[in-house]
Parts: structure tokens; sequence; C-alpha cells
């Protein structure tokens, strides 16, 4: 028996699989923001481990990033390098399509507000092409604070109401600095998928599950414009009223 964990990753991988393909089916391309974390990237290890692995055409996705470390880009916390490893860089993807975040060591170099106003940029681009729904998914993990991204409760990022990214220094999860999609932006995918396990996170989720204040559950405020997924294990699960 697979632990919680392994569970709800692999069950995440086969949705999005099919998802993606289906989206892809209606509309040709289909365009999907990663999230890091141990949960994100496991999703990612198990798609490409998945046998419907290639139903997608991996050629025609577009893929974003919800947050970044803001790190050299060969440091082992940089999400776009996890990502790669557990998956990018084992399927046929058109690298025009990946827009990974600036690393601190990049073309803007170790200035986290232009790196955010960089990504800014890469969102308004695709935002001329895809018009108010910038995104088909967005993957999000959560954490034991109700944070999503480097969204952080009570943060001046969580507080953005305008722009699209921001920098995020002081991040109470290390490495402390990083570059953020806001929830605005979160908001501007079709769907917003949040995965998250253990009963370290069941207060979390009750409290974003029952509307608590986005600014103090940044969770709470991560809703699709079509539908908002939550999947969970059954101990990030176990605190939620049945009332
Ligand atoms: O860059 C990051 O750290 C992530 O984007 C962060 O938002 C993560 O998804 C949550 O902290 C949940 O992490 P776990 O899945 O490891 O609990």
């Amino acid at each position: 028996m697979l632990p919680n964990p392994a569970r709800l990753s692999m069950a995440v991988a086969a949705r999005l699989l099919a998802r993606l393909a289906d989206v892809q089916s209606q509309k040709g391309t289909a365009s999907l923001v990663l999230t890091g974390g141990r949960t994100g990237i496991a999703v990612l290890d198990h798609v490409r481990h998945h046998a419907d692995r290639d139903a997608v055409d991996w050629s025609r996705v577009d893929l974003f990033w919800g947050d970044e470390r803001f790190v050299p880009r060969d440091h082992a916390e940089r999400n776009e390098r996890q990502a790669r490893e557990a998956l990018l860089d084992h399927i046929p993807l058109d690298e025009r399509r990946v827009h990974p975040m600036e690393p601190s060591d990049g073309r803007v170099g170790d200035d986290p507000e232009a790196a955010a106003a960089a990504y800014r940029e890469v969102l308004a681009a695709a935002g001329r092409e895809r018009g108010d729904t910038l995104f088909d998914i967005c993957l999000l993990g959560v954490g034991e604070d109700g944070h999503v991204a480097s969204l952080f409760p009570k943060s001046p990022a969580v507080r953005e109401d305008q722009l699209t990214v921001v920098a995020v220094r002081d991040s109470p999860k290390p490495p402390p600095t990083r570059i953020t999609l806001t929830l605005p932006a979160i908001c501007r995918a079709s769907e917003v998928w949040l995965m998250t396990w253990g009963i370290g996170k069941a207060d979390a989720v009750a409290a974003a599950l029952s509307g608590a204040d986005e600014l103090t559950l940044p969770a709470t405020g991560a809703r699709g414009r079509d539908r908002t997924l939550w999947f969970l294990d059954t101990a990030a699960a176990s605190a939620i009223s049945r009332g």
C-alpha cells in the first residue's frame, strides 16, 4: 500500500494528464502553472512515469511557474531545476513555450524586483494572446500556514491586488527571497488545483474551505475562474467540518 503522499500525487498526476489532453483536444494547446514544494514536484515525477504521459502533446504545452526561489539557475532549491529533473528534461517540450522566472544570476541580475517585473511582461504577453484566462490549470501546494505559491499570511504580496507578479523578501519558508504570482494572477486560471497531504495541513485546509480571510489564509483566495479543486489525503481533510 503506498503512503498517502505518493497516492495523492499519483492521483493528481493521472487527473492532470487527462485534463491536459482534454484541453488540447478542445483548444490545440494547454497552459499549466507549476508549483514548488514536495507535492508539486512529486506530481511531476509521477507524470513522468505515468503510462498516459504521451497522451499529451508536450510540444503544445505552455509552462509557467506560480513562484520561484530567487537563487542561481543551477541552485538545488530552484523550482525550475527540480521540475526539470522530475519531468521537463524527459518530455519533448517546445522550450519557446517554457517560461521560467529569472534566477538571481540571470539577465536582470540579483534584483528580485526586476525579476518580478520581467515576469509581469511574460504574463502580459501571454495575456495579449489568451485574454483574461491566462492559464488553463494552476497547480498549488499549500503550506501549514495556508500559504500558496510564495504568498504568505499578512504579507505585502498577499495584499497585492493589481500587479500580477511581485518579489518576496524575508519569506518565512526558506529560501528567503522569492518571486511569486499574486492572487489576481492565480485567479486568472480557468482551474486552480490545490493539493496537499498530512495532518499538519488539516487546520489550514479546514480554514480555507470555511472561508477564512485570504489575507490571513492565502489559500482561501486561490480560486479558478471556472473551477477550484482540492486534492487531499484523509489526514489533510480530517478537520473539514461536516456542517
Ligand atoms: O516554492 C515553494 O516553496 C512552493 O511553491 C510552496 O508554495 C509549496 O507549494 C508549499 O510550501 C507546500 O509545500 P509542500 O508540498 O512541500 O508541503
